[in-house]
């Protein structure tokens, strides 16, 4: 039994503008560690633009504005972790399979250069425990020079979770992951989703409530800006407290 587990991230009376529109309306929410929680909820929601503030994603955009508070171990993501340090600490993953037009070697070895790493047997060990760690080794291993652009897009979402982890993250955050992907591609993200919590904390926005129903161990619903209900998976779908998540996960709006 797991007493006082420490949540990874605790986020407090958290209220996002963009310009006047108010997107984020005081989210109060604990996310653990080794879980994944599912963020759900129908179109404009909420749901990307709470998972882009988790990493700082959203300060590049302008006119935004803040107020509350986000904790990851009890830091302040926004006055206590430098943004660099941060994002290394909090991956993300993306809809779109967005490799960059390089080998997958490269794609994969690009954080850990950029963070100062040259030796190629050092690079050598994390493309490849990387890659295995996302479950695409064995299908790129002979082909590692190739541009990371002329495979599947199932596998090039692989790739990019595989670039994710080479920076040796904690959290990884996925914005509709398989969204864009075939059933057979969607499984096997799932599968390694699951696999990946054991080592990591993972964060999945998805407008596919049987995706969430079925990996997450938490779940999220937003509506307009505002959790209406979080808690365990099991319980919001098998018997939601709110009329409003009800009424989304039984199909009768979104
Ligand atoms: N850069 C921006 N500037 C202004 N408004 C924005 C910006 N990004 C998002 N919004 C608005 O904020 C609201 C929430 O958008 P967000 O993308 O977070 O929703 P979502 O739940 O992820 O939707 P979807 O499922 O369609 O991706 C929407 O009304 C959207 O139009």
């Amino acid at each position: 039994m797991e007493v006082n587990k420490k949540p990874k991230f605790e986020v407090n009376n958290l209220n996002l503008f963009y310009g006047d529109f108010q997107a984020l309306k005081n989210i109060n929410m604990n996310i653990s560690s080794n879980e994944i929680t599912a963020f759900i909820g129908p179109s404009g929601c909420g749901k990307s633009t709470f998972l882009k503030t988790i990493n700082r994603m959203n300060d590049l955009v302008p006119g935004v504005r803040i107020d509350g508070s986000i904790k990851l171990d009890g830091l302040d993501i926004y006055s206590d972790i430098d943004v660099i340090k941060l994002r290394q600490r909090v991956g993300m993953v993306f809809q779109q399979p967005n490799p960059f037009p390089m080998s997958i070697y490269d794609n994969v070895a690009y954080g850990p250069r950029i963070h100062g790493i040259k030796k190629k047997s050092v690079l050598d060990e994390i493309v490849e425990k990387s890659l295995r760690q996302a479950a695409i080794w064995d299908e790129v291993k002979d082909r590692l020079k190739r541009n990371a652009i002329g495979v599947s897009g199932g596998q090039q979402q692989r790739i990019c979770i595989a670039r994710a982890l080479a920076v040796q993250p904690e959290v990884i955050l996925m914005d509709e992951p398989t969204s864009a992907l075939d059933p057979i591609s969607t499984q096997k993200i799932e599968d390694l989703a699951v696999e990946l919590k054991k080592d990591y904390t993972i964060i999945m926005v998805t407008h596919n409530m049987q995706q969430a129903s079925r990996i997450s161990d938490k779940t999220a619903f937003f509506l307009s800006g505002e959790v209406i209900e979080f808690g365990e998976t099991g319980q919001i779908f098998s018997n939601p407290r709110d009329k409003k998540t009800e009424n989304y996960i039984t199909g009768r709006f979104g």
